[in-house]
């Protein structure tokens, strides 16, 4: 049976591995976006020929972030769309796009047709979904919906809660999904089964007690 946990056991690992354990949050980022990479390119029902990373301006974002650049420097045509107002994005996801903005990785706007790419990467929303999904969240996870290219989700399904499996207005219809650390316990729900396509869980390095633990 898989093992799950909710979205604020899953918050508070992320703390307590970055400020307790003392695990920098960028090496957390690097290795969750080496593993969704590999996923990837491990998913046969994926094509990569032409990829599109929806990024919130969340550590979600900034994991799809590191996606992009693996993309790019393996050779790999992929583009980034930045939904969302980038003056409030987080410290790791200006960081991350620093870094995408070093390898010239072009940006794209809420214009664009989807139907271009064959591969979308929804790393709108993770663990911060916290109301229901409105304007041009909503247009943007609707607009993969309807596209013909396959959509692989970083960490929880964008627009899914991830303690109840429940749509929050709308929500990203995965062909697959990268979950970090641990499943999250809404994502198993049969409800979610069509949102979350399949699965794959990524050890980046947080673990939920172990031998080694004092508490
Ligand atoms: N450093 C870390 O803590 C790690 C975080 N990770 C990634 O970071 C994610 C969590 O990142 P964040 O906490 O930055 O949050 P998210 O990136 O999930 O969300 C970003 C922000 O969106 C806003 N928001 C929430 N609901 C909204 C809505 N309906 N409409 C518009 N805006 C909304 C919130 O203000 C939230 O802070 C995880 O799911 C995972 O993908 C991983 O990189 C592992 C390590
Ligand atoms: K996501």
């Amino acid at each position: 049976m898989i093992q799950t946990i909710s979205v604020e056991e899953s918050r508070q690992l992320d703390d307590k591995t970055i400020n307790q354990i003392g695990i920098p949050s960028m090496v957390l980022m690097e290795r969750a976006g080496l593993k969704i990479y590999d996923d990837m390119r491990n998913n046969s029902d994926l094509d990569l020929n032409k990829v599109l990373i929806l990024a919130g301006t969340g550590n979600n974002g900034g994991d799809g972030l590191v996606v992009a650049r693996l993309l790019c420097t393996h050779g790999y045509d992929v583009s980034i769309l930045t939904v969302g107002n980038p003056d409030h994005a987080s410290e790791d996801h200006v960081s991350q796009q620093k870094i995408c903005d070093y390898y010239q990785i072009p940006k794209t706007f809420m214009n664009a047709d989807f139907n271009k790419y064959t591969t979308l990467v929804d790393a709108l929303f993770g663990s911060g979904l916290s109301r229901n999904v409105g304007g041009d969240f909503a247009t943007v996870i609707d607009k993969a919906n309807a596209s013909t290219a396959k959509i692989h989700a970083i960490d929880i399904p964008s627009g899914l809660n991830g303690d109840t499996g429940e749509v929050m207005g709308t929500a990203i219809k995965a062909d697959s999904t990268s979950t970090i650390a641990y499943v999250k316990a809404g994502m198993v729900k049969p409800t979610a089964q069509p949102y979350v396509g399949k699965l794959f869980i990524d050890d980046i390095g947080i673990y939920k007690g172990n031998t080694f633990d004092n508490e």
